[in-house]
Order: structure tokens, then C-alpha cells, then sequence
């Protein structure tokens, strides 16, 4: 307002207006206060987490020091039983108290790095799921939905978990290390030097292992992400396999999955074995030659007691500090491994943004749908085009029908005017405006369609209903009745026990099949679309339900722009145009009574071939044809 309204007189400004600017900068104030809030606690939580691992770690490692000095007090006190009792006690009291605090940081240590591990996780999950969901549809064609789960499932918890607990465990591993090997180097060199000899081939050994693991843990998740596969398939569609009593083939073919996941598992399983077999051997050499070199030492008086058994504790320490890190590497490798996809995924640029860079029409929308020398064919498929140079127009307001055979793309008209797809040349526009131009929530939310198969949530059915709503929340119970009544559907739902309420299983499957599934994908038509694409949208319908749909489909047509994809004459009867699709183009395309009068037309062999298949003669076709006022 200051820059664009130089001349703007404040006085004039009223109350309403500075009300809701001080309303949005109070808001905008909190909202800020909140995210750096949550960002500082988290913060917190992390440096917390560091603290305790340094107290923690400094406890344990300054432990072998301290009893050595017991040691030495045992011994240098001689046999003055009470000089000893009175050293030893306020030695190991103050010791006792170090080691409390010590455990107890220990312990905040692995709350706090177990919840933000867990955050961790969370947050990698909700990025993945979103960078799945945005992706364009043919990701879909090559990416099968069973491996994506497997990605959003185990994947993400072995990447997290290598990246939280594993990450802890190994920085105390590291951190530990380095005080161990200090403390040597501090207890006598020479004896370290000498004992320290064994890292450089352990270190070359680790890095051959961390590779190896990388690689096999990347090929055991892709294996086990074909397995989920090929279970969730077969699990979503049972019916299927029960139909065709395949069950102990798919629990074969299952089973031939989950052994290659196997195989992998015992080849890692004998590496691990090796490379943990060889880390334990070196460490037990390690204290070996300490109690040589060092009895040595001692004889020649370079070492007392006490800082033998120091320097044995420290050996001890950096041990199983070696066996922490090796694990550590082990789990990050496998990290890195089974993260691979996972980075691929977080990083893929779906190939049309979902609302980046869009503009949204100025004008109301009239509803014009125009192909112009469309060409198209599906990206795993490139070789078999499915429409050239294709041109069609439907004018604002009216219903057009596109017939054709099965596999001429009808289908595919629909998907490319809801931009699922995009043309690999040609344009598609919406009043003038290509498609590729408009934000595609915009377009889709002006799009109503009603698909070959429908899909209904496991929840509600009034929260289905909600779902086609631009804003679900703000659906009201009296506009959930209209569009169950506007769809014929109303009775029909009421007559459940607990009527919009029911909530309803997977695909649907407890309501009454596909009649329903029909109806209230329907339903969904909340949100008033001026464009209906209505593919095969009666064909699963009984006579009943079909004439119930049919009258619905009448009232819901009023004022749209309407794209009928349908075989059946009945469900084409009220089209002003029909479109015939064949060859990748359309065939011919006119008024339905002009183009059943020409007997060598397309549009007349198709019906004509139908009428045969319900078993009535041509003049079915030409007779009771309806003819639209
Ligand atoms: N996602 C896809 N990826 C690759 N090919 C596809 C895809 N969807 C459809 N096809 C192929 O495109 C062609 C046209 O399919 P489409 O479903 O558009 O035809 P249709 O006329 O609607 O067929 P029907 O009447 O049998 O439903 C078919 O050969 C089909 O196998």
C-alpha cells in the first residue's frame, strides 16, 4: 500500500481495515514466535543430547584412571589396615558418586536421542510420502505401489535409525575411542605405540567390509521392495486369486521373493560373521600382548601396578569402543545402502509441478474443451502412439459423446484433459487457455469425473462424499444430503444402521459392489464442476440403478459442458455430438440421428454390432432412438 498509494490519506483508512492488518501482524508475530520456538526446543533437545554424551563418555573413560589409583592406594598403603580403609572409603565414595552421574547422563543420553531419532524418522516419512504424492501420474506406470510402501515403510526406518541410535551409539563409540587411545598414549607411550600397531589393517579390513555392506544392503531392500510388491498386489486383488484358486502359486512365487531376500541376508550374515570374528580376535591380541609388553614393563620397574591395570581397562575400553564403531559403520553403511532409492526419491522433480509457476483464468469459466492436432502416447509405452494429430471440440454447454472400439483411447481423452498426461505435441484448451498453462487444482476442481473405477476411502461415507469438496472441512451435513439426493442416492444411503455414518471398507468392499462405489464416487460431485467427463459411467449398473443414475446424470448435465465415454445407446441417448474414435483420430463426429442414418458409417456399425450382441435386429438402432427436443 505505501509503495503503490503515495497519496494515500491515512485518515481515511477505517477502523475494519487497521483492525485486520493489526489482527494479521499479531498472527503472522506468532506464527514466527512459534517456528522459532519449535526450532529452538529441538535444538535444545539435540545439544542436550551432546552434553550428556560428554558427561557420560568422560565418566567412563576417566574410570580405568581412577581405579587405577585404588589399585596403586592398595598397594602403597602396605598392611596399615586402617590408613587403607580410611583411602579406600572416600576414594570409592567420591568414585561412586562420579559413576552416578555418569549412568544417569547415560540414560538421559538414549532418551533424548531415541525421541529425536523417532522425529527424525517422522519427518522423513511425511517428506517421502509428499514427494510420492506429488509426483506426475505415468511415475506411477514405472513405479509400482507395493515398492513404494516398502520405501515409505522399512526403508525409511533403517535410513533413520542409521542415522539416529546408530549415530549416538557411534559418536560415544568415537568419542570414547579417542579418550581410550589419549589415555594409553598418557599412561605410557611406548606400551600404545606397541599396542596400537593393530589399527592400520583393521581400518583397511573396515573400509573393504563398509563397501561390501553398502551394496548388499541396497540390493536386499530392492529385493524385499519387489517381494511387498508382489504381496500387495496379489492382497489387494483376492478376490482374483481366489476366483482362480491360485493361493498356493502366489504363496510359491511369494515365498521364491522372500528366499532371494534370504540369500542376500546369509551372504551379508557371513561377512558380518567375518569381519566381527576378526575385530574380536584383535581385540583379545590387543590385551595379550598389553599383559606381555606390559609385565615386561613392570618387571623393569617403567610401570607400577596400578597403571598396568589402568592401561589393561583402557585396552578393554578402546575394544569394545572398535566393536561399537565397527557396528556403527555397519549400520551406516547399510544406512547409505537402503537410503539410495530413498535420496532418488526425496530429490525427484515431478515432471509438471502441481501449482508452481500456473496462472489462474481471469474470465468465468464457460467450459469450451478444444483438441487441436493432438498426438499422444504413454510414456512406458512410447512405441504405440495412441492418438495423431487428433482434433475435436466440444462447445461450452454442450454434451458430447465419444464412442469407439475398446482400446481406441477414450479413457485417455479424459486423462489428458485432466492433464494426467500430457501430449507429446498439440494443444488442449479449456476456453481458449491451454491446459499447461492453468494451475492444475484450479483445473481439476472445475473438472468433475466420474471414472470406470471408483474408489471410495476407508471412512465414512459422508467423509467420502467430503472428499470431492475443495475444502472438506467446510462441508456441511445439509450439502452432503443435497449431493446424495441430487444423486438418487439419498434413500439408499439412509437405509444403513448408521446412514451417512457407515463407514465403509477397503475399495468399498462392505456396501454393495461396484453400484455403489458408482454412486458415491458421485456424490462427490460436491463441488459443482462446470466440466463433467463421465467415463463408461453406468456400465457396472443393474437396470434399476441404472435408471436411477440415468436421471440423476440428467439433472447433474444442466449447464455443463459434458464428455460421455460410453458404448451403451442409453447412456449416449441425451449427447447433442458424437465423437467416434478409431485409427487415432476421430472418424467421424455429428449429430447421433444424422449419423445413425448413414449405413456405412462408424458410428452405425458400432451400434449396429451392439444391438446384434443383445440380440435385436438394426432397426432397434434407427426406431426407438430418442430423439433430444
Ligand atoms: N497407463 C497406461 N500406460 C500404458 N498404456 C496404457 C495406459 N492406459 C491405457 N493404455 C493403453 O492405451 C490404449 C488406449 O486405452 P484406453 O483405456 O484409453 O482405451 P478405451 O478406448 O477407453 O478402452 P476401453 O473401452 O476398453 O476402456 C490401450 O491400448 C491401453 O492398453
Amino acid at each position: 500500500i505505501w509503495k503503490n498509494n503515495r497519496g494515500l490519506n491515512f485518515r481515511k483508512l477505517n477502523s475494519e481495515w487497521i483492525c485486520q492488518s493489526s489482527l494479521f501482524s499479531c498472527l503472522f508475530v506468532h506464527i514466527c514466535t512459534c517456528v522459532f520456538l519449535v526450532i529452538l526446543i529441538s535444538l535444545c533437545i539435540r545439544l542436550a543430547a551432546v552434553g550428556f554424551l560428554t558427561v557420560s563418555s568422560t565418566v567412563t573413560m576417566s574410570a580405568p584412571f581412577f581405579l587405577g589409583k585404588v589399585i596403586d592406594t592398595i598397594y602403597s598403603t602396605g598392611t596399615d589396615i586402617e590408613t587403607m580403609t580410611a583411602s579406600l572409603t572416600s576414594l570409592c565414595i567420591m568414585l561412586t558418586g562420579v559413576f552416578l552421574c555418569g549412568g544417569a547422563a547415560n540414560a538421559a543420553r538414549v532418551y533424548l536421542m531415541e525421541v529425536s531419532g523417532q522425529q527424525i524418522i517422522r519427518n522423513l516419512r511425511g517428506s517421502i510420502f509428499m514427494s510420492i504424492l506429488r509426483q506426475e501420474v505415468a511415475f506411477f506406470d514405472k513405479n509400482r505401489t507395493g515398492e513404494l510402501i516398502n520405501r515409505l515403510s522399512a526403508d525409511s526406518a533403517i535410513v533413520g535409525r542409521s542415522i539416529t541410535d546408530n549415530l549416538s551409539d557411534g559418536l560415544r563409540a568415537v568419542a570414547q575411542a579417542v579418550a581410550g587411545v589419549s589415555m594409553m598414549f598418557y599412561v605410557s607411550p611406548s606400551l600404545a605405540s606397541f599396542v596400537l600397531l593393530i589399527v592400520p589393517p583393521m581400518a583397511a579390513l573396515a573400509v573393504i567390509y563398509g563397501r561390501y555392506l553398502r551394496s548388499i544392503s541396497k540390493r536386499t531392500q530392492d529385493a524385499l521392495a519387489q517381494a511387498t510388491q508382489l504381496a500387495e498386489e496379489r492382497i489387494s486383488n483376492l478376490r482374483t486369486v481366489r476366483a482362480f484358486g491360485k493361493e498356493l502359486s502366489e504363496v510359491n512365487a511369494y515365498k521364491q521373493k522372500a528366499d532371494f531376500v534370504l540369500s542376500l541376508a546369509k551372504k551379508e550374515a557371513k561377512m558380518r560373521a567375518g569381519f566381527f570374528g576378526v575385530t574380536g580376535l584383535s581385540g583379545n591380541l590387543m590385551i595379550l600382548s598389553v599383559l606381555y609388553k606390559g609385565g615386561l614393563l613392570m618387571a623393569n620397574h617403567h610401570m607400577t601396578v596400578g597403571e598396568l591395570s589402568s592401561f589393561l581397562m583402557y585396552t578393554f575400553w578402546v575394544g569394545i569402543s572398535i566393536a561399537g564403531l565397527s557396528s556403527f559403520y555397519s549400520e551406516l553403511m547399510k544406512g547409505f545402502g537402503a537410503g539410495a532409492r530413498l535420496w532418488e526419491l526425496l530429490e525427484r522433480k515431478p515432471e509438471f509441478p502441481l501449482d508452481e509457476g500456473h496462472v489462474l483464468p481471469p474470465e468465468q469459466l464457460k467450459g469450451q474443451l478444444e483438441f487441436c492436432n493432438v498426438s499422444f502416447a504413454y510414456p512406458t509405452r512410447k512405441e504405440a502412439h495412441i492418438f495423431q494429430n487428433l482434433n475435436l471440440l466440444v462447445p461450452a454447454g454442450t454434451i458430447m459423446a465419444v464412442v469407439g472400439p475398446s482400446g481406441s483411447g477414450k479413457s485417455s481423452l479424459v486423462s489428458l484433459l485432466l492433464r494426467l498426461y500430457d501430449p507429446d505435441s498439440g494443444l488442449i484448451t479449456i476456453d481458449g487457455h491451454d491446459i499447461r498453462d492453468l494451475n492444475p487444482y484450479w483445473l481439476r476442481a472445475h473438472i468433475g469425473t466420474v471414472s470406470q473405477e471408483p474408489v471410495l476411502f476407508s471412512c465414512s461415507i459422508r467423509d467420502n462424499i467430503a472428499y470431492g469438496a475443495t475444502d472438506p472441512d467446510a462441508v456441511t451435513t445439509e450439502d452432503i444430503y443435497r449431493a446424495a439426493k441430487v444423486a438418487n442416492a439419498f434413500d439408499f444411503v439412509q437405509r444403513f444402521p448408521k446412514g451417512f455414518d457407515t463407514v465403509v471398507g477397503e475399495k468399498g468392499v462392505l456396501l454393495s459392489g461396484r453400484t455403489l462405489w458408482w454412486k458415491s464416487r458421485f456424490y462427490s460431485q460436491i463441488s459443482n464442476p462446470k466440466i463433467l467427463l463421465l467415463d463408461e459411467a453406468t456400465s457396472a449398473l443393474d437396470s434399476e440403478n441404472e435408471s436411477l443414475v440415468q436421471e440423476a446424470l440428467e439433472r447433474l448435465m444442466e449447464g455443463r459442458t459434458v464428455v460421455i465415454i460410453a458404448h451403451r445407446l442409453s447412456t449416449i441417448k441425451n449427447a447433442d455430438t458424437v465423437a467416434v474414435l478409431d485409427q487415432r483420430q476421430i472418424a467421424e463426429c455429428g449429430n447421433p440421428t444424422e449419423l445413425l442414418s448413414n449405413r456405412e458409417g462408424q458410428f452405425r456399425k458400432l451400434m449396429e454390432k451392439q444391438s446384434h450382441e443383445k440380440g435385436k435386429g438394426a432397426e432397434f438402432i434407427l426406431e426407438p432412438y430418442p430423439q433430444k427436443e
